[in-house]
């Protein structure tokens, strides 16, 4: 039987969970198939843990991941090859998706070693790769028929700086090979997915040198282990790099490599040819490599809000079901989903997740036809697609980072413990901060598109969707009620402010330093804010614009429920932005009373649907792995049950006791 607080939430609320659900994952005929598919591998015993994978040592913990990765790829293979016909890229993002998406994390809480192959080896060769190529190696890759693959970039002594990486790629004219070293220990290949003991192919990004010169930066497929013994090849030096804060089944390696060989053809050549002779020929401008990170970014930004959600629903649940101290003296303890600061830690949480896969969504549509565009020749608008997924792969995993921790502290001491799974939730969703670009880095980057639309905006050119708002002087107007357009409109004029005054601190800084990128350093931290508030407004208006499409779409109660979410996105988002609102604006205390009063107001009217949003996002109690959040709500017996599964209360008396425990009492040690 369910716990009786969730059974009321359920009861109470206005919505359908079912409708909800409906909505969030596409549709009914989505949502069946999902299930369909959920339920293909959740009655499979072959997919039961036979213990939480947090009590397994780092070895088995690996071992037992690759038994199961093994079974599930195949068995999702069979599936997927069933159900779909599709374009390369298009198959494998939706197979990308159900790796990372509800089926891959409820099998594989910490990931797994093989994900590295789908999400980055895969696409890099059909990226990077020519035709030709791609004959070769993708069908068969696609297949694993001999190939298990990795991406091998960074290295010990740098990542982000790629002109730094220091593995170097010599051509060998006479024997028409390229011969592969990593001349120092910074050298090395270091966090590589799957590297460890995985992978038998790596993708190895390498400085080229014909004849001693150098033509930069270029990927070589290199082939790491035997393909039959699995034994590193001669001159190959790989391993795994140790346990880590989280992600723990993806076996992240090194590589060292001393003149390793490989063939002229094994250079991925799409962007650039070396000839049999020697001769270096230089593609056209290698856009589709923007592609391949756009994918990947975009592909992060629904990661997290996945992270994101999961961690809000365990949250959410577990503060319906549990009772602490009472709000007015005389009553008994309320759930403490009724402190007005515990549902001001959830619902703002709630509607992050939810925003940021709908604007994962719009970038990847966006993706799509700005790929159909450069096929015929035309970039136009791939620097604002780049600028758009560098900012919100930047500024959504940091927010869902942040989330997953206030969502665990708002869990009390519970949420400290392993089994309640946010430790291996932060863990998933904090790397996303690092890996596939660097956070600052690519906050940068996105902040120098925008200074320089803003300085295309001063001379009055037409600028790319996204950044219209560079153009708008009018500033927001403020009506009786707090309304959607002001509040975008208010956030769009606190980053047109914060790219102006970067901009005009830049112009000062050129005064002072000769060179460019010096002046960038010292503008960093504005520029940084400037692409922070940037995505807060490009968020901001397209979950306004979901909104009305919703309004339009939808049965009116759950519309309504969506709207209020909308609403608490955004107001969190202006909340969050003040100091740089009230920088741009003079927005006076009665109007920031009115927002904050308007915040409070909706926290309370979203209440009595949270359960039931949650309930919606249809996470099955296996991907959220977790003692808080299961559906039926009897946490207190999970946590003693999943206590009582630590090895260390397998007997009475632990061995210590005798050896060092008494010892120490009798003052014998
Ligand atoms: C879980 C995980 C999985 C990974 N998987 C892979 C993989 O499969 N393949 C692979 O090749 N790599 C992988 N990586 C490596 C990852 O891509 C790098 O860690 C990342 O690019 C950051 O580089 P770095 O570690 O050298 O950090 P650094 O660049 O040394 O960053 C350290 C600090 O310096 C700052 N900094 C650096 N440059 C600048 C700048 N220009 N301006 C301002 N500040 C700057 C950063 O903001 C940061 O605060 C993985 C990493 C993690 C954590």
């Amino acid at each position: 039987m369910t716990n009786i607080d969730l059974q009321r939430e359920r009861q109470a609320a206005l919505i359908s969970s079912e409708d909800f659900a409906e909505w969030w994952a596409g549709g009914r005929d989505a949502l069946q198939e999902r299930r369909a598919l959920d339920k293909l591998f959740n009655e499979d015993d072959d997919f039961t843990d036979p213990q939480h994978t947090s009590l397994m040592s780092h070895k088995e913990l690996y071992e037992y991941t690759l038994a199961k990765a093994c079974k599930f790829i195949s068995k999702l293979r069979d599936w997927h090859a069933a159900e779909t016909q599709q374009s390369a890229i298009a198959s494998l993002y939706d197979f990308r998706m159900l790796l990372a998406g509800q089926l891959g994390t409820a099998l594989f809480q910490q990931s797994f070693p093989l994900r590295l192959h789908f999400s980055m080896f895969l696409p890099t060769l059909l990226g990077q790769g020519t035709e030709e190529q791609q004959r070769e190696w993708f069908e068969r890759a696609w297949r694993m028929d001999g190939i298990i693959g990795t991406y091998a970039q960074t290295e010990l002594g740098h990542g982000t700086f790629l002109r730094g990486l220091e593995t170097r790629a010599d051509y060998d004219m006479k024997s028409e090979e390229f011969i592969l070293n990593t001349p120092s220990l910074s050298a090395y290949k270091w966090w590589p997915g799957g590297l460890g003991q995985t992978a038998n192919v790596a993708i190895v990004m390498a400085q080229l040198y014909i004849k001693g010169k150098h033509y930069g930066l270029h990927p070589f497929l290199v082939r790491i282990r035997n393909a039959q013994t699995h034994l590193p090849e001669p001159g190959v030096d790989v391993g795994e790099i140790g346990p880590k804060l989280g992600l723990n089944g993806v076996n992240n390696g090194f590589l060292g490599l001393k003149d390793v060989r490989i063939p002229r053809k094994q250079m991925l050549m799409k962007n650039a040819e070396v000839r049999p002779n020697g001769r270096f020929v230089k593609g056209p401008e290698p856009l589709l490599t923007y592609g391949t990170m756009v994918f990947a970014r975009v592909m992060i930004v629904r990661d997290v809000s996945f992270g994101l959600l999961q961690a809000a629903t365990i949250a959410t649940r577990y503060s319906a079901v549990r009772r602490q101290s009472p709000i007015a003296v005389d009553q008994p303890e309320p759930q403490i989903l009724d402190h007005t600061t515990q549902q001001a830690k959830l619902f703002p949480q709630i509607a992050k997740g939810i925003f940021f896969r709908i604007a994962a969504d719009v970038v990847w549509l966006m993706y799509q036809s700005v790929a159909k565009e450069l096929g015929a020749g035309q970039r136009r608008n791939l620097p604002e697609l780049h600028a758009l997924s560098c900012c919100l792969k930047a500024y959504c995993s940091a927010e869902a980072e942040e989330a997953v921790e206030i969502l665990r502290k708002s869990c009390g001491g519970h949420g400290y413990l392993r089994s309640s799974n946010f430790p291996q939730i932060y863990g998933a969703v904090t790397a996303a901060c690092t890996y596939e670009g660097e956070n600052t880095v690519l906050l940068l980057q996105t902040a120098r598109f925008l200074v320089k639309q803003y300085v295309d905006g001063l001379k009055r050119k037409v600028l790319p969707s996204s950044v219209t708002y560079l153009r708008n002087a009018t500033p927001p107007k403020w009506g009786k009620s707090v309304e959607l357009k002001t509040l975008v409109r208010l956030l769009e004029y606190a980053a047109t402010e914060s790219i102006r005054s970067a901009f005009e601190y830049q112009k000062k800084q050129r005064k002072i330093f000769k060179s460019e990128p010096m002046v960038t350093n010292k503008a960093g931290i504005r520029l940084i804010q400037s692409a922070t508030l940037h995505a807060r407004a490009f968020l901001a208006r397209n979950a306004s614009e979901e909104a009305e499409k919703l309004r339009r779409q939808l049965k009116p109660a759950l519309a309504e429920v969506l709207v209020q979410l909308t609403e608490i996105f955004i107001l969190d988002l202006c909340l969050a932005s003040l100091g740089n609102i009230l920088l741009s604006f003079p927005l006076n205390s009665r109007q920031v009373e009115q927002l904050k009063t308007r915040f409070e107001r909706l926290l309370e009217e979203f209440r009595v649907n949270a359960v039931t949003v949650v309930d919606g996002f249809d996470f099955s109690d296996r991907v959220l792995g977790s003692t808080l959040g299961c559906y039926d709500g009897h946490v207190y017996e999970r946590l003693l049950a999943e206590a009582c599964q630590s090895p260390l209360n397998e007997e009475p008396v632990n061995q210590t006791f005798q050896t060092h425990l008494k010892p120490l009492m009798q003052g014998k040690l």
